[in-house]
């Protein structure tokens, strides 16, 4: 079968005032069904350049990207409009209409489908309450917070029924717990309708939470992709773990220096397995999970008929957000969490 989204060594170069700026460099992509696909780069990388130019909004320069098999470089100005309805797009800001009720900003782009008034005003009152503001149909954007307004805009983004969704920076306006219920909300999306998710960020506790792929672009070139967790785990080149582990270093990484500060840079937690911990590896579950490593300080754990009993400390990184999701993502598993303060022997 072919990728849903398949770039081709797409560049992309502006030119103003006789200045060329090569955005793009020979972008090679592919981005299979179902995925959810993080695109990570620092400032000016070329992020949401590349992915315009995946529903055409950019056309590049050169090279060719294809939707399902089909290039849209040779399809006409119809064509693409028809095209277009399969990739919807959600945005930092949110773009909704202000002077439009909830209700209606979720109806507008069935309305220019030609879809009639009644059955498009019925379609976004589903699709309201598929993301939790049924009882907002009538309010006006103004009057909704950060959270909702997104979410707004996500039941938009579906009403033309898409294979594809492409978020730039949509969480990146709100706050860590706002923007864990949106990345919940995307994933029931991604599970429940089978649409591919396309997410550009800068925050690697979003992609470490819902991508399953990723890809680092650099000054125009992606410079690593592939499974989340290999990136996030074994990130090859200096850029990419600077992204990623967020520090500057040397070109060398000796494992010692890592190990060092790794322990100097620590939180505490204490975990106690009990009768209701979940029948997992859990700890190396998590450390997949968030594509970071923990250190065991401490293990008094014992194995009784195949599961585990007793306590364990474990160092983790000094990250608020990443400890809170840890401990989180921990107790969802029956372990009972202690935040451990003293030094641990
Ligand atoms: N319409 C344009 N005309 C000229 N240059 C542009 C245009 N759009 C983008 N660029 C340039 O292309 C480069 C890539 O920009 P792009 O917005 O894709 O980066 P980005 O990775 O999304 O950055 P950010 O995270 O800051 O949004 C930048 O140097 C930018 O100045």
């Amino acid at each position: 079968m072919n990728p849903v989204i398949e770039v081709k060594k797409v560049s992309k170069v502006f030119r103003s005032k006789g200045v060329e700026m090569e955005a793009l460099k020979d972008i090679d992509l592919e981005i299979q069904r179902g995925e959810i696909f993080g695109i990570i780069g620092m400032s000016g990388a070329g992020k949401s350049t590349l992915v315009r130019c995946l529903n055409y909004l950019e056309r590049p320069t050169s090279g060719n990207v294809l939707i399902e098999g089909e290039d849209l470089g040779e399809l006409s100005e119809a064509q693409l409009r028809l095209k277009r309805r399969e990739i919807s797009m959600i945005f930092q800001h949110f773009n909704l209409l202000m002077q439009k009720k909830v209700l209606d900003n979720i109806a507008f782009p069935l309305l220019i489908q030609g879809v009639k008034k009644a059955e498009a005003r019925r379609r976004a009152q589903e699709l309201l309450q598929t993301v939790g503001l049924s009882d907002k149909a009538n309010a006006y954007p103004a009057q909704l917070s950060g959270g909702q307004k997104q979410r707004v805009a996500i039941a938009r983004a579906l009403a033309v029924n898409p294979k594809i969704l492409l978020c730039d920076e949509a969480t990146s306006a709100l706050d860590p717990q706002t923007t864990e219920s949106i990345l919940d909300l995307l994933q029931e999306i991604n599970r429940r309708y089978g649409i591919t998710i396309v997410i550009i960020t800068h925050e690697m506790a979003v992609v470490r939470k819902i991508c399953t792929h990723v890809a680092i672009v650099e000054k125009g070139e992606i410079i690593e992709q592939g499974a989340m967790v290999d990136i996030f785990n074994h990130p090859k080149s200096k850029k990419a773990r600077e992204l990623i582990i967020g520090q500057r270093e040397d070109d060398s990484w000796p494992g010692e220096k890592r190990q060092k500060n790794l322990l100097e840079k620590t939180g505490k937690i204490r975990i106690v397995f009990s009768e209701n911990s979940a029948f997992e590896p859990v700890i190396g579950n998590m450390v997949l999970k968030f594509g970071t490593p923990v250190n065991i300080l401490k293990a008094d754990t014992k194995n009784v008929g195949g599961v585990a009993k007793g306590e364990m400390i474990l160092g983790v990184p000094e990250d608020p957000e990443v400890q809170r999701q840890m401990k989180e993502y921990l107790s969802q598993r029956g372990l009972e969490i202690e935040e451990v303060t003293e030094d641990v022997e």
